[in-house]
């Protein structure tokens, strides 16, 4: 099976609230990437809501439910009271469990699921009780793949951020490659899925399919926005695309 494509939304929200205008609209982009062929939307409402809105929601929802009803909502989040509630009343597909600080400026760690893994649990149950496929953050770490699946997640997102961070540096990029790899692998012989997602681009994405053909799919967002910017979404999906090892 070919790596599937979710196209995160979070900077076309940033893009949109710069002014009080409703315009680039999330859901219009939204509509142009499944209509290329992504295979679902992604978006990560932080508690400042400094890009997705909490009013986003719905109608992305009633965007896949009306018009793409194979596709997948994918909603990140940090776990607290307020995501779980706003997660239950969207019904995504998958919820990606991530462990961040409110404060930070973007995802740059996944769980620690050794000390965490008991916190994790009764989430993932409440979570998977609603019918959504969890998957949580995590660092390319194989040995904390075993606590990993002690959550009873459905799958883990590997954190690609030092792999992105690495465009210049090729020794560098065969390093973060085998340790995505070695995680994944262990991942896969828990049981567990496995995504993948941070700063992956058209360049950086073949390299780690290669290594690792089993990756179930990448959600982008920033790098494939820049790409839009120049190729348009519907070229720029259909470019991520065939990095993903889809014939387009
Ligand atoms: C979890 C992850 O790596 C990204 O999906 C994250 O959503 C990026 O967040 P920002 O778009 O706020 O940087
Ligand atoms: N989970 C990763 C994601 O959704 C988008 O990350 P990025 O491509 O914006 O770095």
């Amino acid at each position: 099976m070919p790596t599937e494509l979710s196209v995160n939304l979070n900077a076309v929200a940033m893009l949109r609230n710069r002014r009080d205008l409703p315009w680039p609209s999330v859901t219009a982009l939204g509509r142009i990437a499944l209509d290329a062929g992504a295979h679902g939307l992604t978006v990560h409402p932080r508690p400042d809501q400094r890009h997705i809105r909490f009013s986003d929601l719905p109608a992305l929802r009633q965007l896949i439910d009306d018009e793409f009803p194979l596709s997948e909502f994918n909603i990140e989040g940090y776990p607290s009271d307020e995501f779980l509630d706003l997660v239950e009343s969207v019904a995504p597909e998958q919820v990606t469990l991530v462990p961040d600080d409110p404060s930070q400026p973007t995802s740059d760690h996944g769980f620690d699921f050794r000390a965490e893994k008991d916190r994790l649990k009764p989430i993932v149950e409440r979570l998977k009780g609603h019918g959504a496929r969890v998957s949580i953050f995590a660092d390319p770490d194989p040995e904390q793949m075993e606590f990993a699946a002690e959550t009873g997640c459905d799958r883990v997102e590997l954190y690609t951020g030092p792999y992105g961070a690495t465009f210049d540096d090729e020794e560098a990029a065969r390093r973060e490659i085998e340790k995505l790899g070695a995680t994944a692998e262990r991942a896969r012989s828990l049981g567990l899925g496995v995504n993948a997602g941070h700063d992956l681009t058209v360049a950086n994405l073949p390299p780690l399919i290669t290594r690792f053909p089993d990756l179930a799919e990448v959600s982008i967002g920033h790098g494939l926005t820049a790409d839009a910017l120049e190729y348009g979404m519907a070229e720029t999906v259909r470019r991520f695309r065939r990095a993903c090892g889809q014939t387009v």
